[in-house]
């Protein structure tokens, strides 16, 4: 797709689209399909970090809420978004020993009760020993510091997302 058919999409279709870029959040793609039209592909991921930078902390923290853990019960149970289903499983997370798994289980559920949102990290640019290095030291940091942390790694989710649906679906 080009530039042109991005900005001729109706909101329905745009929603059924893009509605995942932000995991379990549609409403950022209803928000953002307001902005157009789009200068360029760039210019369509900005209008979704411009969406998330202006939320208040609680927004911001409702969006990390809308993330699954990491290896987590949705993982299990294969409840998981398509999108966030293959995420963790480039990361190797789908398959962890018994050891690995009740490790991060562990470090996800101390990570939940410090600051009352899951850990999110894009796993697509980590693999386990990273993720797990990461959840060990982020969950030492400061509560303001950690939103933003995690609203940075939603980002990045988002961007390879946003590139996926390009160079597949468009
Ligand atoms: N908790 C968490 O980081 N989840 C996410 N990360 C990612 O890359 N895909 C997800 O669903």
């Amino acid at each position: 797709m080009d530039v042109a058919a991005l900005n001729a999409l109706g909101f329905e279709d745009f929603v059924a689209i893009f509605g995942n870029v932000v995991e379990k959040c549609p409403l950022i793609a209803a928000a953002v399909w307001s902005r157009r039209p789009f200068d360029n592909f760039p210019a369509l991921e900005a209008a979704f970090s411009e969406f998330i930078d202006a939320l208040p902390n609680s927004g911001k923290e409702g969006i990390l809420r809308c993330h699954p853990d990491l290896a987590g019960r949705d993982l299990q149970s294969g409840t998981l978004t398509p999108e966030s289903r293959e995420e963790q499983a480039r990361a190797g997370l789908d398959a962890l020993n018994s050891a690995e798994a009740s490790l991060i289980s562990q470090l996800n559920q101390d990570y939940k009760r410090r600051f009352e949102f899951p850990f999110v990290i894009c796993a697509k640019m980590n693999d386990k020993a990273t993720i797990l290095r990461q959840l060990l030291e982020r969950v030492g940091k400061d509560h303001a510091e950690e939103r933003e942390c995690g609203i940075e790694e939603v980002k990045k989710i988002c961007h390879l997302r946003l590139q996926a649906l390009m160079l597949h679906k468009l």
